[in-house]
């Protein structure tokens, strides 16, 4: 027979809009099926150290619509030791949790795996802005930092047109293209750099610069995923090799952190509130190692280690598409 009375839920990794919103479904639907709630504080930290909070349905009053995460987020090494797991899960025994809800991303739901496998049952809920999940179409905060990113470049377009240049705007993504691949055709960018392809400075992005301004193109975006200036060329970089080796007057932007705060979209506080009803549904049957994922508009689930060895692929059309357009 089932004993679940008492859940915990976190937050961990890089924080994302729609993260609030998710802590509130598992909050208020844990209630709702009369389990005990503790938010635990600061990701993995908290759960190593029993740092939370006791909440009940005003506790996650107000919240829905903030960006950030009221738990706190972190990243957190000793938790990645074997040693780690074990005191976490002690401290979960001590403070009574017989079940727990993570949000975060891959990295967290590594975590989550060897909770479950130490004997603490745990669902995770994929809440990243790099929408970097294999098993899951969408992962919470990707639209929002879609729209953020978007309005970014909306206004680095007015500046570039005033003055005839190029822009290089470095977006998130750790390892993964979405956030460049769908705000590269929604801002009308010339070039979109990701991890994901293989790209040629020179015939990509020079050629095409240059190619532009015999047809006369005055201004020029480019965006290139972060993924991709870790390992090779900076933004920085390359807005000096633009200018030098086309004439044409370049700056670089780096967007960074802005893009993980801000009000969450619609679609991340409905996904979210989805999510989290739907991992306390799995939580409070006692039902542990699973990804609650998204499969176009459904809500699934998947068994952690299976959900973490599927990929998805980048919506490659996207970047064509781009191209052809930005003539
Ligand atoms: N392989 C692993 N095994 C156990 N725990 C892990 C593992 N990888 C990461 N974690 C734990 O999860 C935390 C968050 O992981 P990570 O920093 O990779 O972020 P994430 O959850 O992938 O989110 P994002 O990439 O969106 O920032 C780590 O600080 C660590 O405590
Ligand atoms: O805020 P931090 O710890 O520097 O992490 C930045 C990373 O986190 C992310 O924003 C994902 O959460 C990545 O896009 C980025 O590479
Ligand atoms: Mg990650």
């Amino acid at each position: 027979m089932n004993n679940m009375k008492k859940i915990g839920v976190l937050t961990s990794g890089g924080d994302a809009p729609g993260m609030n919103a998710a802590i509130r479904a598992v909050v208020r639907a844990g209630i709702n099926q009369g389990l005990e709630v503790l938010g635990i504080k600061k990701g993995y930290v908290g759960l190593l150290e029993g740092l939370y909070d006791e909440m009940t349905a005003r506790s996650v009053s107000d919240i829905l619509h903030r960006g950030g995460t009221i738990l706190q987020s972190a990243r957190c090494k000793e938790f990645k030791t074997q040693e780690g797991v074990q005191k976490a899960v002690e401290t979960a025994k001590e403070i009574g949790l017989d079940g727990l809800v993570v949000i975060g991303g891959d990295g967290s739901f590594r975590g989550a795996r060897d909770l479950s496998l130490a004997g603490l049952p745990t669902v995770g809920i994929p809440g990243t802005i790099d929408n970097d999940i294999g098993c899951s179409d969408y992962t919470i905060g990707f639209d929002t930092a879609l729209n953020t990113v978007q309005e970014a470049i909306d206004k680095i377009r007015d500046t570039c047109r005033s003055h005839d240049r190029c822009s290089v705007v470095e977006v998130m993504g750790r390892d993964a293209g979405y956030i460049a691949a769908y705000v590269g055709l929604s801002c009308g960018a010339e070039a979109v750099i990701v991890p994901e392809k293989h790209f040629d400075f020179k015939k990509d992005v020079l050629q095409s610069i240059a190619e532009g301004v015999k047809r006369g193109k005055e201004q020029h975006l480019i965006i290139v995923a972060e993924g991709v200036t870790k390992d090779n060329i900076s933004a920085i970089d390359m807005a000096k090799r633009i200018e030098e080796e086309t004439g044409v007057e370049t700056r670089a932007t780096i967007l960074g952190h802005i893009q993980r705060g801000g009000n969450p979209s619609v679609k991340d506080r409905v996904v979210a509130s989805k999510m989290g009803y739907f991992a306390v549904e799995l939580i409070k049957e006692g039902i542990g190692n699973r990804i609650v994922a998204t499969k176009g508009d459904d809500i699934v689930d998947y068994d952690i280690l299976e959900g973490l060895n599927m990929s998805k692929k980048l919506d490659a059309e996207l970047l064509k598409i781009s191209e052809i357009l930005s003539m």
